[in-house]
């Protein structure tokens, strides 16, 4: 078992990794062998859902590496012993808080994982905080911090399993109370740990003998209430419905949530009506739930696991056992009183005609028949209870569910069945752990009570997919450990779950319902199962404020529910894998670490792929830009930290270089052939995309001069999707008439290179000429060869050396300090320039979500009328019906066949110049 030492070692070793310096190509040889890979022997979901890397301490959504503060650091106890401890009493990254729900059947653990909040030094991110007038004060007088929720369980019999975890990951010495909460250093001695559920009660000794902790108390129903509408508030997709064999999220206000009825079906069920924050009462419930199914199951079939027991029922047809209307009435429909042949009369009521024994019957049948009893039973019983309090909506929670379709589904036709469509089933993502999670809100000052949906993000770390199994060894903390994980599970060579085509499903239209319809065969495993990520609080993300109307904003385009589509985008990132991870090993100088991370990389995605492809809500809803935002995380996970650095380099010096030229030609130009000129450079250079296949195959065909100078000699208008005309009016006016300039555009740039320097930069640059102040927004982590906003400044410094309007602008934002001794035309101008600025966006992938952006964009966007998106992934797979406050200008070349011919009825390299004058919805 892992002690202290290990656990504080960990931290060391990963903290070792140090970057390398890239001039080595590494070629990777074992990719062939690369999607579905999987295994029996695993660490336990609980480990699993460990594996995310620490979270940074800027502002992006993602995971850095952890710093770990070293002063004063002590070895404790036992010099001389192998492994001693060593205590960082000023290290404040990932001090874990720990709250339980110990039931009667499974124990639930949700932990805290803390990372603090630190404003990063950079010169820039001062510079725009002065600006824009950003203070670091806080609402409250408590910090909310950075960090992590885990969520992990275990079987209650097995509780030793899970004392090892707790002191494994010492979880015990976290235990907060509001005066140590924030002080950066649990206290050691006499924690607390907030705990709900039966357990509570009888494992109190237990916990103080083994962990030496004492269990603070929480009723369990204020836990459960408390959770869910935690739940409820913060998480996005939290709740969906689930009929026939289909999920459907649903998009819960919430100022509109309550009343409702909670029905959670764990060992028993509690059935609670909740009309506020701690405004409930628990209006019913019965002893028949999760526990009986499981017992009785088990009884009857000696299944071994509940996993087992329900794998079984998919198989099963439970017509051998259960009486059917149609048994009584001849093969008949009772249809007077609505009821088809093939509902239920009796459950198990076939049993007792027969001469036939318990070993006569299949165990499949068996648990078929038993789960639509109970699952039956429970919804009839809850759809009674709604109606007595006339509540609509239903949500279902606790470990029974276990994500299983079929459940979800009977209980789903229950409702609806006895309400006539009336009332809503519906269930939620956390399903089992809205105790726990209550548990851990009870925590004084906990600092999550009003977090809000945009300040969460949930990831799901590289053993999300993958089976699990028993716990053995350490938490896998460092990446060393990681990468060895992925590769035993290709030494085993076992498969991931294969995908599973949905049948059709079917019921009978008259309250009589088919055998299983949602899914074959082999039911996941406990740990995928679970299906919920690790949420990653980010407390200072935002809502962009200039999106029309937030609550009806959909960022994604392409929407994956549809099959086709999934299966399009799995070939194409698929196939963009090898020469991605050739990329990403010769950014970390092609070392055989490099490789085997990048191994390890491929594998992790492609097993995240094949997931999704099986089952693509098991992530939560699911778009293009889900998935590509998965790719990049993916390669942070194994700590590839640019993986296109030194194409982004090169392509920046090329543009440099020729950028001087450019901004001759275009100031010899009149206004009017200047503005197009400008738009046609940024549609032109946004060739330069090496995330599109196709480009990529373009640029072993010449040089970047070559192939910007070839896309700006084929731009011709009409563009596919052309408002240049509109847009022009709006910025040289008409018949005369000069229109008022704006007064702030936003540009949200893409890519490195030519995209930037020759494309957006002299936009950019026009705007300025015009009075317009100019914000270049940038990606806050790589993504692809998108440029960065730790990257631009140097490059706006760089190309203000050519230009006297970029280098005032870049000096009036604070960009560059007094960069040019001597200004190009010998005078110092005299009038002060309108800035040019940089923020970070709060992303690290190539599409952009605008309800989870940075603070510093949000307060850039204040007084902001005019939002320029520019790129596939920010204008076109995201954003495209995106309405705006400001006038809007969406910029792109489509660099894919399918999306060309899907989104404008177009061909691969048409451009899109859409213009939208400020929604006034
Ligand atoms: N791995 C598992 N082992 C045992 N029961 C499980 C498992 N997964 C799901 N279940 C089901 O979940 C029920 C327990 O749900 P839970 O919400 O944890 O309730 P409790 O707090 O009573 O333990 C069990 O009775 C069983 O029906
Ligand atoms: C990842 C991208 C959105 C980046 O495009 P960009 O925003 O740089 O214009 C784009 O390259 C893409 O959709 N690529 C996958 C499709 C393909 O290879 O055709
Ligand atoms: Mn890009």
């Amino acid at each position: 078992m892992a002690g202290p030492t290990e656990d504080y070692q960990d931290i060391l070793v990963s903290n070792d990794i140090k970057h390398q310096e890239e001039d080595t190509t590494g070629k990777n040889k074992s990719l062939e062998k690369l999607a579905g890979v999987g295994g029996e022997e695993s660490q336990s979901a609980a480990a699993e859902r460990d594996m995310a890397p620490p979270a940074g301490s800027s502002i992006h959504r993602s995971g850095s590496r952890p710093q770990l503060d070293l002063s004063k650091a002590e070895i404790q106890g036992n010099f001389e012993e192998r492994d001693p401890t060593i205590l960082l009493p000023n290290q404040s990254d990932d001090i874990s808080h720990l709250a339980l729900d110990i039931g009667g059947s499974l124990i639930k653990l949700v932990y805290f994982s803390r990372h603090e909040d630190q404003w990063n030094d950079d010169k820039r991110k001062k510079t725009v905080k002065q600006r824009l007038g950003i203070s670091n004060g806080n609402r409250r007088s408590y910090p909310v911090l950075g960090g992590r929720l885990h969520f992990v369980k275990f079987e209650t019999h097995k509780i030793n399993e899970c004392l090892d975890f707790i002191y494994s990951k010492q979880l015990h010495h976290g235990g907060m109370d509001s005066l140590n909460w924030g002080s950066g250093s649990p206290s050691r001695d006499n924690a607390v740990i907030k705990a709900t559920g039966g357990g509570a009660y009888k494992f109190t000794d237990l916990f103080r003998e083994r962990l030496g902790v004492s269990l603070d108390k929480e009723d369990e129903m204020d836990c459960l209430v408390a959770g869910a509408n935690f739940l409820l508030k913060a998480i996005r997709h939290e709740a969906f419905t689930h009929m026939e064999g289909q999920k459907e999220f649903v998009q819960i206000d919430p100022n509109d949530l309550f009343p409702y009825l909670l029905v959670n079906i764990g060992s028993g069920v509690s059935m609670i009506k909740v009309d506020g924050d701690g405004k409930f009462e628990r209006v019913s419930g019965t002893n028949v739930g999760g526990g009986t199914y499981w017992g009785l199951g088990r009884l009857l079939t000696k299944c071994k696991s509940f996993d087992e027991l329900l794998e079984l029922s998919q198989r099963g047809d439970n017509r051998t056992i259960d009486m059917l209307v149609g048994d009584i009435y001849g093969g008949m429909d009772y249809s007077k009183i609505g009821l088809s042949a093939s509902t239920i009369a009796s459950s198990f009521g076939k049993t007792i005609s027969e001469n036939k024994e318990l070993k006569d019957y299949r165990p499949e049948d068996i648990s078929l028949s038993l789960l639509r009893m109970i699952s039956y039973n429970i919804g009839q019983i809850s759809y009674l209870n709604a109606l007595r309090f006339g509540l609509k909506r239903i949500f279902f929670g606790g470990f029974f569910i276990r994500g299983h379709a079929y459940t979800m589904d009977t209980i789903s036709f229950a409702v609806q069945f006895w309400s006539k469509g009336e009332a809503q089933a519906m269930f939620l993502r956390h399903e089992g752990f809205l105790g726990a999670l209550g548990a851990f809100m009870s925590y004084e000052k906990h600092g999550l009570d009003d977090l809000m949906v945009h300040q969460l993000v949930e990831r799901f770390p590289m053993g999300a997919p993958y089976s699990g199994g028993k716990i053995h060894g350490p938490p896998l903390a460092d990446l060393n450990a990681k990468i060895s994980w992925m590769e035993k599970f290709v030494r085993k060579g076992n498969e991931i779950t294969a995908p599973v085509p949905m049948a059709k499903p079917g019921t009978t239209g008259l309250g009589g319902f088919e055998v299983p319809s949602s899914k074959g065969g082999i039911l996941r495993s406990d740990a995928s199962a679970l299906n919920v990520g690790v949420l990653h609080l980010v407390p200072n993300l935002e809502v962009f404020p200039l999106l029309a109307d937030p609550k009806m904003y959909e960022p994604n385009t392409v929407d994956l529910s549809d099959h086709g589509e999934l299966e399009y985008w799995f070939t194409v990132l698929l196939e963009h894998l090898p020469d991605l991870v050739d990329k990403a090993v010769a950014s970390e100088g092609g070392t055989d670490d490099a490789k085997r991370r990048g191994d390890a990389f491929a594998r992790a995605f492609s097993a995240h792929l094949a997931r999704l492809m099986e089952e693509p809500a098991a992530y939560g809803k699911l778009g293009l830009a889900n998935l590509l935002e998965l790719r990049e995380e993916c390669l942070r996970e194994f700590q590839f930290v640019d993986a296109y650095r030194s194409i982004k380099q090169r392509e920046n010096e090329a543009s440099l270089a020729v950028l001087p030229d450019l901004l001759m030609e275009l100031d010899n130009m009149s206004e009017e052939t200047r503005l197009l000129t400008l738009i046609e450079g940024v549609l032109a250079a946004n060739i330069f995309d090496w995330g599109s296949r196709a480009c990529v195959d373009l640029y072993h065909k010449g040089t970047i001069i070559e192939i910007y100078r070839m896309s700006r000699n084929k731009m011709q208008r009409p563009w596919r999707v052309d408002d240049f005309d509109a847009f022009k009016e709006r910025m040289l006016g008409s018949g005369g008439k000069k229109p008022r300039p704006h007064k702030r555009a936003l540009l949200f740039v893409d890519n490195s290179g030519a995209d930037i320097v020759l494309g957006m930069l002299p936009l950019a640059r026009e705007l300025l000429r015009r009075g317009t102040e100019v914000v270049l927004v940038a990606n806050s982590l790589p993504a692809l060869n998108d440029i960065t906003a730790m990257e631009l400044p140097d490059i706006v410094a760089e190309a203000a050396k050519h230009c006297n309007i970029l280098r005032g602008a870049a000096e009036a934002g604070g960009l560059i300090v007094d960069a040019m001794t001597n200004s190009l035309d010998g005078s110092k101008e005299s009038s002060p320039s309108v800035p040019l600025m940089v923020v970070e966006n709060g992303c690290g992938s190539p599409c952009i979500d605008l309800r989870q952006v940075s603070s510093e964009l949000a307060a850039a966007a204040k007084d902001a009328d005019l939002i320029i998106l520019e790129g596939m992934g920010r204008a076109l797979h995201t954003n495209f019906n995106a309405r705006f406050k400001g006038d809007a200008l969406k910029l792109a070349m489509v660099k894919n066949q399918r999306l060309a011919e899907k989104l404008i009825k177009g061909k691969i390299y048409d451009c899109v110049c859409r213009y939208e004058p400020a929604s006034t919805s």
